[in-house]
């Protein structure tokens, strides 16, 4: 595995997204770098592609477990697929021991192979129930042709016990296992090579949770036996906050922030991570901040905003300085109506509305006016913020849904509209954060959340 003397220095410091928190003695096992997973749209109704992954910088280093954490998705399976070379790159590069891991092919491509394996969410679709357990740890070995067949038999034998199952599991099969024996059976598979780094998608969200402590016990034992490093893809966030060393946690196909688990656990500082350790039931995080609630569900990422990926439901928004003293109320009908008219301009559309839309039907559900009524009871407008929302009105009225958004976002917008951020580093530690509150001349996420949480609403 690669040596990474100087981590870091091939970008401009603070621009990496790469974490900058590794030392000169850590070696690097995979390397990202704006790394893209479009989807594009192979059926007849064209459109834009999906933006799984989109622009996703990291290291992975060697003996840690790196946990992925986001909403259901945000592009986690696809990034640990990607990095494993299961999927094509649309743009970027994975590397792993110097080599671009989309360009390898042959003997270096089965290599990789080898070296980096998947342990799946769920072992029932992922074993095949026609093979017996000894037959299915076996596959991978057949398949890289290791060895002779009785150092196969014997290194399957080995592997049954090193995962804790009996050695006359050997000529069971899956559907006579309990759920956490068959994820035993899926982590001996994923160990039959040798790897040196495992992704290991959602391992234990389908056990439960008395079983979900002893896979991750179990996990944790093989990492320190064999050496083992992890990519560690939860949406549970007490489960990463265990087994991980590191956290990323990605929102739309980007990491927004990626630091030492304790730490983000203790101080999250991206506004996304706050409010996703604040929706945790009886919070595993430090802080003792209210709970954040978003908004709505993410955005579809086949029409990402622009700007931050996060603008649409940021609860730490900047907001242009004309509208600073709108209260809290008024922005929240806002960014609703905001919200709304997104929706109805076809971002976040599914298949049935992308099929009306097509075929020239309307898409709009229910009268704008009366949804306006809805939003704005009881809510203060000064004039200029009265007018910009009749503005915006009247295109929505004629049906011109994405003008209406551009109008709206034209006048409440702000720079969270206009930029992308790139990674901060927001502590001594390395941490990064890709939120524009950490420049210069802005309060903190943090701060502002917490502010506007307590401020009265009108
Ligand atoms: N083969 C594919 N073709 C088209 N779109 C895809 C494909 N695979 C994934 N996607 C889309 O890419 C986005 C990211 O999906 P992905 O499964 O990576 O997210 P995730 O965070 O792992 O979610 P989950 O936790 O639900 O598994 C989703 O919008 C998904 O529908």
């Amino acid at each position: 595995m690669s040596r990474s003397d100087e981590p870091g220095t091939n970008e401009e410091p603070g621009r990496s997204g790469a974490n900058p928190a590794s030392t000169d003695d850590v070696e690097t096992v995979v390397e990202v770098r704006d790394l893209k997973k479009h989807y594009e749209d192979e059926g007849f109704l064209t459109g834009d592609p999906v933006r799984a992954v989109d622009g996703v910088s990291f290291d992975v280093y060697e003996g840690e477990t790196l946990g992925l954490v986001g909403e259901s998705g945000c592009g986690k399976t696809t990034l640990g697929r990607t990095i494993l070379g299961l999927e094509s790159v649309t743009a970027g590069s994975v590397s792993a021991d110097g080599r671009d891991v989309a360009s390898l092919s042959g003997t270096e491509l089965r290599e990789w192979q080898r070296d980096a394996q998947m342990v799946f969410q769920d072992p029932d679709s992922s074993l095949n129930d026609r093979m017996t357990v000894g037959e299915i740890i076996r596959e991978p070995l057949d398949a890289h042709d290791w060895r002779g067949r009785p150092e196969r038999r014997e290194r399957v034998f080995d592997l049954i016990e090193r995962v804790g199952l009996n050695e006359e599991h050997y000529y069971r099969y899956p559907h006579q296992f309990s759920g956490g024996q068959r994820q035993r059976v899926g982590i001996a598979r994923a160990l039959a090579l040798e790897p040196e780094f495992i992704v290991l998608d959602e391992p234990v969200s389908a056990l439960d949770v008395s079983v979900q402590a002893r896979i991750i016990n179990l996990l944790e034992e093989l990492q320190e036996e064999l050496g083992l490093t992890y990519l560690f893809i939860a949406h549970d966030l007490s489960v990463v906050r265990h087994i991980a060393d590191r956290v990323a946690v990605m929102y739309l196909g980007n990491v927004v922030e990626l630091g030492r688990t304790e730490e983000v656990y203790a101080d999250p500082a991206h506004p996304y991570t706050i409010s996703l350790l604040s929706a945790i039931p009886g919070s595993i995080a430090e802080t003792d901040r209210e709970r954040v609630v978003l908004r709505g569900a993410p955005p579809s990422p086949r029409d990402p905003p622009r700007g931050c990926p996060f603008v649409t439901r940021c609860p730490a928004k900047v907001r242009p300085d004309e509208f600073a003293d709108l209260p809290e109320g008024t922005w929240n009908a806002l960014d609703a109506l905001h919200s709304v008219l997104r929706e109805r301009s076809g971002s976040g559309t599914g298949l049935t509305e992308r099929l009306k839309r097509s075929l020239g039907l309307s898409v709009g559900d229910g009268d704008i006016d009366e949804i306006v009524d809805d939003l704005f009871a009881g809510v203060t407008l000064t004039d200029d913020a009265d007018a910009a929302v009749e503005d915006a009105l009247e295109f929505a009225r004629e049906g011109e849904d994405a003008e209406a958004v551009a109008a709206l976002r034209d006048t409440f917008g702000s720079v969270c509209n206009r930029e992308h951020p790139h990674p901060h580093v927001v502590d001594d530690s390395g941490r990064t954060s890709r939120c524009v509150r950490h420049e210069e001349g802005y309060d903190s996420p943090a701060e502002v959340v917490d502010r506007r949480l307590s401020r009265p609403r009108d």
